[in-house]
């Protein structure tokens, strides 16, 4: 499979009242053409982070300290603001929990299509603008596409709403499609069809998606690959016939048997990703981890790797089938 992308040691601070969190830290991952790839974790463990540090929509603070991310070759964190905003929309489209956000309340939907059609492909004419969006909003299950062009975001509910943020992240046909939570504030009833109207469009057009989400459930039916945040790390990645058939890592381990039906092992512990003012010593999930040892809590766990690297999990007492002890990182 062609890489698309290769995240690489990946890090991230916020400058906070506090002093600087260490959000992300060492991350690496990497996603082919046509492969969909589920971010997983608890709430606070640096999804949003990762992914937003890719194209540079950090919160106020927010900085890459590390690391870098190869989109087809250019590495995203090198660029600056006004190329990224170039690969942004046209290559790389994006969807957030909160479509309202991504809206503009004072627009009609139409212009702010047309601004974003005119901001990547300069000289198209209204009409054609107009046309574009009809199309992409049929796409995207919206019979009455004229009725929502011509109205404002506040008339739209969040489900309609979802719709036309994933209509304008696709209408250029990006290559990868970035979704962060995008289901999370929507009703149950329709969280499913955004998801399937979101894979479909990926799958149909041979794109490739990060989908950030906290459902297990989700990563198992929409996503090819995984991976498994804690605190800012990748705990654990791979396939996820195989993540989710043989968890391997404490926290995956526990995070599935959380899940009603989910599987054998414990469940986790109470408590959460701790929010780290310091670089991390040793592993951040040892204070929860039952199977921790002194060492847990000083040197920091080697990412042990599959053959042909695909699986990886960072952990001191984890062995993987034909394992390899890969470099230490993500
Ligand atoms: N603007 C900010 N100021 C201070 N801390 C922040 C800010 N944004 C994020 N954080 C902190 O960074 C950590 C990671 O946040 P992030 O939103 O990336 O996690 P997440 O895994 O996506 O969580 P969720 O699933 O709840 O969205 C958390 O501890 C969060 O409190």
């Amino acid at each position: 499979m062609t890489v698309l992308l290769e995240a690489s040691n990946l890090s991230v601070n916020i400058d906070t009242p506090r002093g600087d969190l260490h959000v992300v830290e060492d991350v690496s991952f990497s996603l082919g053409e046509g492969e969909i790839l589920g971010v997983v974790g608890e709430s606070g463990c640096g999804k949003s982070t990762t992914v937003r540090s890719l194209i540079g929509l950090l919160p106020r603070g927010g900085r890459v300290t590390g690391g870098s991310a190869l989109f087809d070759g250019v590495d995203l964190f090198a660029q600056r603001p006004a190329s990224l905003r170039a690969i942004r929309g046209d290559q790389i489209g994006f969807v957030a929990q909160n479509p309202f956000g991504l809206l503009n309340p004072v627009l009609p939907i139409a212009k702010q299509f047309r601004t974003l059609i005119r901001a990547h492909r300069g000289g198209l004419g209204k009409a054609e603008c107009a046309s574009m969006a009809r199309e992409a909003l049929l796409r995207t299950g919206i019979h009455e596409p004229d009725r929502v062009l011509h109205g404002y975001a506040h008339q739209l509910s969040g489900g309609m709403a979802q719709r036309v943020v994933i209509a304008m992240a696709t209408i250029l046909d990006p290559r990868l499609l970035i979704s962060d939570e995008p289901t999370t504030a929507l009703d149950v009833t329709i969280q499913r069809q955004v998801l399937e109207l979101m894979r479909d469009v990926v799958r149909l057009g041979n794109r490739s998606m990060i989908l950030v989400t906290h459902d297990l459930g989700v990563v198992a039916q929409f996503c090819d690959s995984v991976i498994v945040m804690y605190s800012g790390s990748v705990v654990e990645s791979g396939k996820v016939a195989e993540v989710f058939t043989h968890p391997e890592h404490p926290y995956t381990r526990g995070l599935l048997a959380s899940v009603p039906g989910g599987g054998r092992g414990e469940t986790l512990p109470p408590g959460g990703p701790p929010a780290r003012f310091e670089p991390a010593r040793g592993c951040q999930f040892a204070p929860r981890c039952s199977r921790a040892e002194t060492l847990c809590s000083v040197e920091p766990p080697p990412t042990v790797s599959s053959l042909g690297g695909d699986r990886r999990v960072r952990c001191h007492f984890v062995e993987i089938e034909e394992a390899t002890h890969g470099a230490p990182a993500g």
